[in-house]
C-alpha cells in the first residue's frame, strides 16, 4: 500500500498546485500509515530536491524530454505502468489540466474509483470517503471509494501547506513512452500576462467599468500587484475584454490567494469560478450587490475613485 502524487509542470516549471499536492499526500499516506512518493514525467528547470520542504522524500522522474509534449493517452500509459510495477494503491492528481485529462483514464485503466476535486483528506473510519464541493460550491457531499485502487484530484486552496528545511531524494526512473496520437508541435503564450491558473492573486473586472477604455484602471492595480487579469462574462461577451480573462461557471474555474473584483454583482455563475479563492476583496458601489456576501473584505465605492487609490497605495508599498 502507497500513495503516488503526481506533479504537473508546463514551460519548464512546475505548476503552482506542487505545494499543495505533495503537503496533502504526505498526510494522506501518514493517515493510512503508509508510504509516500511522487512522480514527474518530462524534464522542468526546477530544483525537484527542494519539494522535500513539503513532506515527500521521494521523487521519481523520468527526464525523457518527450513526455513534455506526449499526449494525455501516453502520459496516462506511463503513470500507469509505474503504478503497477511499484504496487502503488492511491494516486493523488493536482487541480488543472493532469486532473481533467489524465486522471480519468487513469482510473479506467486501472479500474480504479475516482473522485474530483476532493477538499480535505477522506474519512478512513469506515472505507475511503472524500469530501467535495458540488452546485459550484454551494454544498458539499461525501463520496466513497470502493475500489482498492484508488484515484483522486485535490481542489486548490483545500489544504493547508506546511513546509519545513527537508530536501527530496530524487531518483530516474525509465518508463516507456508509447507514440503519441497527437502532439503539442507550439504554444503561444499572450506575452506579458500572469496565466490566470498560476496568479497568486487576480484582478477582475465588470460591467461596472462601463467600458473597454476604462480597463486601464484594472490594469495599473494588477500590475503593482503583479496579479493576473479577469473579468465575468458579459464582459468578454461585449469584447471589451478578451475570452480568456472570463472567469465563472462557463469560463475559467481558479483559486487565487487573492481575488479583487472590482464592479462585479457576483451572480452565482460567477462565483462559481472564483469561489475557491482564498481571500475575496469586493468593490461595488452598490451595499446591497449579492458578491459582498461571498467576501471577505468589501469596499462600497465607486471604482473610478478606489481602483486608483489602491493602486497609488499598494505603489507607495513597493
Ligand atoms: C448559463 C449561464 C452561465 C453564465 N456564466 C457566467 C460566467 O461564467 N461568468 C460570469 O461572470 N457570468 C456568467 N453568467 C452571467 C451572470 O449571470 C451575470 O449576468 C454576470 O456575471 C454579471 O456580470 P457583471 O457582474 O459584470 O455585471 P452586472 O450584473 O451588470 O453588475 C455590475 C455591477 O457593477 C456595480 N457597479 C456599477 N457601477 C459601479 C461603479 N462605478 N463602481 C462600483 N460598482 C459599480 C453594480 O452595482 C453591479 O453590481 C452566466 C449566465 C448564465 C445564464
Amino acid at each position: 500500500m502507497s500513495v503516488l502524487a503526481i506533479i504537473d509542470h508546463g514551460q519548464g516549471q512546475i505548476k503552482k498546485s506542487t505545494g499543495e499536492l505533495l503537503a496533502y499526500s504526505a498526510a494522506l499516506a501518514n493517515a493510512l500509515g503508509t508510504e509516500v512518493s511522487a512522480l514527474i514525467l518530462g524534464t522542468v528547470e526546477d530544483n525537484l530536491s527542494d519539494l522535500g520542504k513539503y513532506g515527500v522524500s521521494s521523487i521519481f522522474q523520468d527526464i525523457n524530454a518527450g513526455f513534455n509534449t506526449a499526449d494525455n493517452q501516453a502520459l496516462t500509459a506511463a503513470i500507469a505502468q509505474f503504478v503497477t510495477e511499484k504496487n502503488i494503491d492511491t494516486i493523488v492528481f493536482p487541480d488543472g489540466t493532469l486532473s481533467n485529462s489524465v486522471a480519468p483514464r487513469l482510473s479506467a485503466k486501472l479500474k480504479a474509483g475516482f473522485v474530483s476535486n476532493a477538499i480535505g483528506l477522506p474519512k478512513l473510519e469506515n472505507g475511503f470517503s472524500v469530501k467535495k464541493a458540488v452546485y459550484s460550491g454551494k454544498a458539499f457531499a461525501w463520496y466513497k471509494i470502493n475500489t482498492a485502487v484508488k484515484v483522486i484530484s485535490i481542489s486548490s486552496n483545500s489544504f493547508e501547506v506546511k513546509t519545513s528545511d527537508a530536501t527530496a531524494n530524487v531518483e530516474a526512473v525509465s518508463l516507456n513512452l508509447e507514440a503519441s496520437k497527437v502532439t503539442i508541435q507550439s504554444v503561444d503564450i499572450v506575452k506579458g500576462e500572469i496565466p490566470l491558473s498560476e496568479a497568486s492573486i487576480v484582478v477582475s473586472g465588470g460591467r461596472g467599468l462601463k467600458g473597454p477604455e476604462n480597463w486601464k484602471i484594472v490594469e495599473d492595480l494588477a500590475h503593482s500587484l503583479h496579479a493576473g487579469l479577469a473579468c465575468s462574462r458579459p464582459v468578454s461577451d461585449s469584447g471589451w475584454r478578451p475570452h480568456h480573462e472570463h472567469v465563472g461557471q462557463t469560463g475559467k474555474q481558479i483559486a487565487p490567494n487573492l481575488y479583487i473584483a472590482a464592479g462585479i454583482s457576483g451572480a452565482i455563475q460567477h462565483l462559481g469560478g472564483v469561489n475557491r479563492s482564498k481571500v475575496i476583496v469586493v468593490i461595488n458601489n452598490d451595499p446591497e450587490a449579492p458578491f459582498f456576501k461571498a467576501a471577505d473584505y468589501g469596499i462600497v465605492g465607486d471604482v473610478f475613485e478606489i481602483l486608483p487609490r489602491l493602486t497609488a497605495a499598494v505603489n507607495n508599498l513597493n
